[in-house]
């Protein structure tokens, strides 16, 4: 089997492992109120919930009010044109569409129902949408095909009066449109001059065919190909949207229709496309591959066969990702948002010039950090924004919610923009896109991390996502036997090394090992004996093979106290010039945004100095994930400092303020003020203001890890760390049985320490 199939079986099995792990599919329904007591299900089911039935009976409209219709939306399909996979049926469409939901709900926060209906007939197929449609703020149609789908969408558009979209139609025509506009522009060509070749006739192409001609292509220097090639006068039994398109020429095939050409958009299926095409086309061509999952040509074939081509796909794993996803959020965000009566041309349009516009301005840091990548500019390999753009969500759904009030279909208008971008950014909030962006970075550069207790099968698991997904190369420490053995045991398959301090492969390195341990700690109790015995076990193996770069990062800690597993490291390590103290912070990912709690694992009860540190040490670690760190030195009271632990602190803030007046940080403060802006605002001379702290810095050990334990232990929110903060190699400790996402983000994050450090 060659090494590229062994890839794409392994990369099969991966996707099937994830669809059919407990919850299976990819969408859940969470009750969204609270309903432990007698009284909360009283007003939630009978009799409360009889009062806004009957206020929506007498006033309609209160359905938006009473209910989560506003902020959900059906996705629809009935698996006729699933992807680029052709008529797989409904339920095979359904991975698709729950996809979809999970997209809307990551990017946009909108709720979605995947409805896969079993009919084929446009006919019925509207009377089912219509009848379910009084659940939905809006439809999304999906997959469905050619020329059905064009019938079907037009009638639900006039028979119902909520934002309704085909998106393989307008979703993509937008996306596309937006780059066109673009690539156009680097190009230097004129959109009323070029000659394009539309391959694919189906539902996507002729709605990006009305959508660029809306712009101004002239529809004569088109020429459109489905399955038995260019649409010209010559062909029969043509369906109506394709008679728009027929071209008067002699051209039939593709190959023909593509010499001398500009532009080249395929929808239709994958590798059509040849090199000896591609070469035939005019200067600087433009190429938008976008069909999916396999594009028409593939980009590295593309660019290998000619360096002017401007290339997009459908795929994130490219530049130029033309891919609806960067639409059918915001767009329903923004129509969702102002009860829009549908979706019309003036907020596709308004959606397509927000996204054109959004790739010429300068990138936001926390963009090139997600893409790990010093400097992204407007250009060729950049002429649509990047999926993780926080920009599209503002920028996309503002410009649609303008649009749909100035065009007159809003049900109701938004008074304050700045205040409604600010909620549209909270909403961003609310998902795990750190953790994505954190993946994204390490993707990028991927270092050697190695992983402690070898043996676990959590921690041989994470070993295999590591290396699958390409965010690290893992190596395993321990007993090469037993590690064998496990791996067998668990039909675990993973090709990567195992090292095992006792190995005589590993003689060499005991030796040297051996010699930097006795150099460190010959003063300081460990002899000569006690060296030769030490570098044989893993806990002193790892830091040795970090402090002599035999590895770029290391996680450890699996099995055993966090204590005894940090000793060799404190041992071995040197801390970071000019820190004195080394402490830990646990990131705990809340569903409105990330929280910081320092020091959770190592100082137990700090000095104000200490608390300094530690305080510093943190906002350094935040700012790393681009996020601008706000710090509550916590205590439980309120700037009163009357109890010694208030006092500590207080002391310690005194210090922050008067070395360091820059640093948002005020205190001492309890958490749920510090975490409130309603209750910040009767401290209106806190440097905290009333914007919530996002770092907590706590006054001692017990209470910051009893408080993150609580929450851990409560699966209330997912919790990344101990970040070990001080320590000039990148070395994490886990918290014992830590599972398989904990090893995986705290190993990530000791990728992005290894590319920080190879950075000095
Ligand atoms: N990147 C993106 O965001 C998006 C990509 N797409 C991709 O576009 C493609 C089409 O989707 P959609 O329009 O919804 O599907 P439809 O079923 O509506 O249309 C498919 C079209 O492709 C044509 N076609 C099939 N094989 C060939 C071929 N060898 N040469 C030329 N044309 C061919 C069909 O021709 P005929 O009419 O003769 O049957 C038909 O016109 C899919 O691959 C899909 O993944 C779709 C939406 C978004
Ligand atoms: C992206 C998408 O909707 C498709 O390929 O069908
Ligand atoms: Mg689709």
């Amino acid at each position: 089997m060659s090494k590229n199939s062994r890839d794409q079986n392994a990369f099969d099995k991966a996707a099937l492992d994830y669809h059919r792990q407990e919850p299976k599919g990819k969408i859940e329904v969470i009750p969204s109120k609270p309903h432990s007591s007698q009284r909360d299900l009283s007003l939630a089911y009978s009799p409360g919930v009889a009062v806004p039935c009957m206020a929506i009976h007498d006033d309609p409209q209160s359905v938006y009010e009473y209910t989560s219709k506003g902020n959900l939306v059906a996705v629809i399909s009935n698996g006729t044109a699933v992807l680029g996979l052709g008529d797989i049926g409904p339920e095979a469409s359904k991975p698709v569409m729950e996809g979809k939901g999970l997209l809307f709900k990551i990017f946009a926060g909108i709720n979605v129902f995947d409805i896969e209906i079993n009919e084929k007939d446009p006919d019925k197929f509207i009377e089912t949408v219509k009848a379910i449609a009084p659940t939905f703020g809006g439809i999304n149609l999906e997959d469905i095909k050619a020329p059905e789908a064009f019938y079907i969408e037009q009638r639900l558009k006039e028979e119902l009066d909520i934002p309704l979209m085909h998106d393989d139609q307008h979703g993509t025509a937008i996306i596309s449109a937006a780059a066109l506009i673009n690539a156009l522009e680097i190009a230097g060509k004129k959109i009323d001059e070029v000659k394009m070749v539309i391959n694919g006739a189906g539902a996507a192409a002729i709605a990006c065919a009305k959508l660029y001609i809306s712009l101004g292509l002239d529809p004569k220097n088109i020429l459109m190909c489905d399955s038995k090639g260019v649409i010209n006068h010559k062909r029969e039994n043509l369906t109506p949207e394709k008679l728009d398109f027929i071209a008067e020429t002699e051209i039939s095939t593709l190959e023909d229709a593509l010499k001398g050409s500009d532009v080249f958009v395929g929808l239709s299926k994958g590798n059509v496309m040849s090199p000896e095409m591609l070469l035939s086309m005019a200067k600087n061509p433009i190429v938008f591959a976008l069909a999916n999952p396999d594009p028409e040509i593939s980009y590295d074939l593309a660019v290998a066969t000619r360096e002017d081509v401007m290339m997009a796909t459908g795929r994130s794993d490219y530049p130029n990702q033309v891919n609806n996803v960067l639409g059918f959020p915001y767009i329903f965000r923004g129509a969702l948002d102002v009860q829009a009566k549908g979706i019309n041309e003036a907020m596709k349009l308004a959606a397509v010039h927000a996204l054109a516009e959004i790739a010429k301005e300068p990138v936001p840091e926390m963009v090139k950090l997600a893409y790990n990548v010093r400097d992204i500019s407007f250009g060729k390999d950049y002429f649509i924004p990047k999926p993780f753009d926080n920009r599209l969500i503002t920028k996309v759904s503002i410009a649609v919610a303008k649009a749909a009030m100035e065009s007159g279909i809003a049900g109701k208008s938004i008074e304050n923009f700045q205040e409604y971008e600010n909620q549209l950014l909270d909403r961003m909030g609310r998902d795990e896109k750190l953790v994505r962006m954190m993946q994204n970075r390490a993707k990028a550069n991927p270092k050697r991390v190695t992983l402690g207790n070898g043996e676990e099968y959590n921690i041989l698991k994470a070993a295999q996502i590591l290396q699958e997904e390409g965010i690290a190369y893992p190596s395993l420490l321990g007993s090469k036997r037993l590690i064998q053995e496990k791996m067998e045991e668990f039909g675990i398959t993973l090709d990567i090394p195992i090292i095992d301090p006792n190995d005589d492969a590993n003689k060499e390195a005991r030796k040297k090992y051996r010699k930097t341990l006795w150099d460190k700690r010959n003063r300081k109790g460990i002899n000569e004996y006690k060296s030769k015995r030490y570098v044989r076990q893993r806990d002193y193996f790892g830091p040795l093979m970090l402090e002599h770069g035999d590895t770029d990062a290391l996680i450890v800690g699996f099995s055993k106290s966090y204590a005894s597993v940090l000793k060799p490291i404190l041992e071995i390590i040197d801390k970071k010039p000019g820190v004195n103290k080394v402490a830990a912070m646990m990131m705990i990912l809340t569903d409105k945004k990330p929280l910081f709690f320092a020091d959770t694992s190592i100082n137990k009860n700090p000095t104000a100095e200490d608390l300094v540190e530690i305080a510093r040490m943190a906002e350094y670690t935040v700012k790393s994930f681009a996020i601008e760190p706000r710090l509550a030195m916590l205590g439980f009271e309120n700037f009163s400092a009357k109890a010694d632990t208030s006092k500590k602190v207080a002391a310690a803030v005194k210090i922050l303020h008067e070395k360091y007046p820059k640093m948002i940080v005020d205190g001492e403060i309890q958490p749920d003020f510090a975490l409130n802006s309603d209750h910040l605002a009767d401290y209106p001379f806190s440097k905290l203001g009333t914007n919530p702290a996002n770092v907590l810095v706590f006054p001692n050990l017990e209470s910051a890890n009893l408080s993150y334990k609580i929450i851990r232990g409560m699966k209330a929110a997912q919790t990344i760390g101990p970040i070990l903060m001080g320590l000039d190699q990148p070395v994490h400790v886990l918290q014992m049985r830590s599972s398989v996402d904990e090893i995986v983000n705290l190993a990530t994050i000791a990728v992005l320490d290894a590319q920080t450090k190879e950075k000095k």
